[in-house]
């Protein structure tokens, strides 16, 4: 079921680790919000935490930065225990964090809130950012659209030049284009050696940005593998509207499976070669092709024992 055992760590790997989970548990009365993870967030990459709603990723996040206990287990954030209140303290003049919900002082304007965080952090790169992500200073945060207050949180995370950025599902209310400059940005800071956690629900942003990825299901880590490796066992989710009705035997090949035929309409996953399919394809009388990233709990249902990740995103 879980596939942890395609990444091979080495001792350098480890040595490298930004961020240490240790059976990391944390339960709410009956529900297990994080059930005994351990995986490593290496220096330098951008890590993925997928996983769909309720999966357990804030839980996580709010673990790593000492903002609640944990039931058992441990984990360290560059270098300091998260049971060590004082190290972790120190360490987190040097994270960015980016919650979920921005608990910013509503009545403040965004230059308040941003003079704010610079007198306990610094903020030597916040013109930068602002050319960049340009949310509206001048207005109380009160009158910001949620992508608008998403773009002040992105600056109040970054504008110290933290080592470390912990980002819980920053692209959510960004439209297309702003999110693009943020996984530019994020590739960009990621390739200046420094290190992003970035949880979302969304396979197909995590697919694009990031390096690695840890699968949360319900409280238990069930997949920590290489991006290219999750691509390449997720394959695409193709719909063809045929112009006749199509023989299914004779429509499908190896490459395809979970085939569905509906009337003149037959979807699929496709795990084999572009041009092999479009090939394919040029021998029927084709109305329409989509084609699209996989979802997750179709993923699950391949290539992880057929067990599906329940709710979605
Ligand atoms: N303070 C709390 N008290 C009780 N249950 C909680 C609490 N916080 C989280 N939970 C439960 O723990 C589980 C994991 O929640 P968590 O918020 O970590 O998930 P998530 O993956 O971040 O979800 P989302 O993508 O919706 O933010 C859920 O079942 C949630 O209802």
């Amino acid at each position: 079921m879980c596939a942890q055992t395609d990444v091979v760590e080495t001792n350098s790997d480890r040595d490298a680790a930004t961020i240490r989970l240790d059976e990391l548990a944390k339960h709410y009365g009956e529900v297990t919000a994080n059930d005994a993870v351990s995986f490593d967030v290496h220096a330098g990459e951008i890590f993925g935490y997928l996983g769909p709603n309720g999966a357990g990723k804030t839980t996580t996040i709010r673990l790593l930065l000492g903002l609640i206990n944990p039931t058992s287990g441990t984990a360290d954030v560059l270098g300091a225990d998260i049971h060590d209140r004082r190290a972790l303290t120190e360490v987190k003049a040097d994270i960015g964090y980016l919650p979920d919900s921005l608990g910013f002082e509503e009545r403040l304007t965004g230059q308040q809130v941003l003079d704010y965080f610079a007198r306990m952090r610094g903020d030597e790169r916040r013109a930068e950012l602002l050319e960049l992500f340009r949310p509206p200073l001048e207005k109380p945060v009160e009158t910001y659209s949620h992508g608008n207050k998403r773009m002040l949180g992105i600056v109040q995370a970054f504008m110290h030049d933290p080592t470390l950025a912990i980002l819980d599902e920053p692209t959510s209310g960004l439209d297309p284009l702003k999110q693009d400059r943020l996984h530019a940005f994020l590739e960009n800071e990621r390739d200046a050696g420094k290190t992003i956690f970035f949880s979302s629900h969304v396979l197909s942003e995590v697919q694009r940005v990031c390096d690695r990825v840890g699968i949360i299901r319900e409280g238990e880590l069930v997949a920590l593998e290489n991006i290219d490796d999750l691509l390449e066992r997720g394959g695409k989710d193709v719909r063809v509207h045929l112009a006749e009705p199509v023989d299914e035997e004779r429509f499908t090949t190896p490459a395809m499976i979970d085939v569905e035929t509906v009337d003149r309409t037959v979807r699929f996953t496709y795990t084999g070669e572009a041009n092999a399919l479009l090939a394919h394809l040029a021998r029927f009388d084709v109305e329409d092709v989509d084609i699209g990233d996989p979802q997750l709990d179709d993923i699950f249902k391949h290539y992880y024992g057929g067990s599906t990740l329940g709710e979605t995103g």
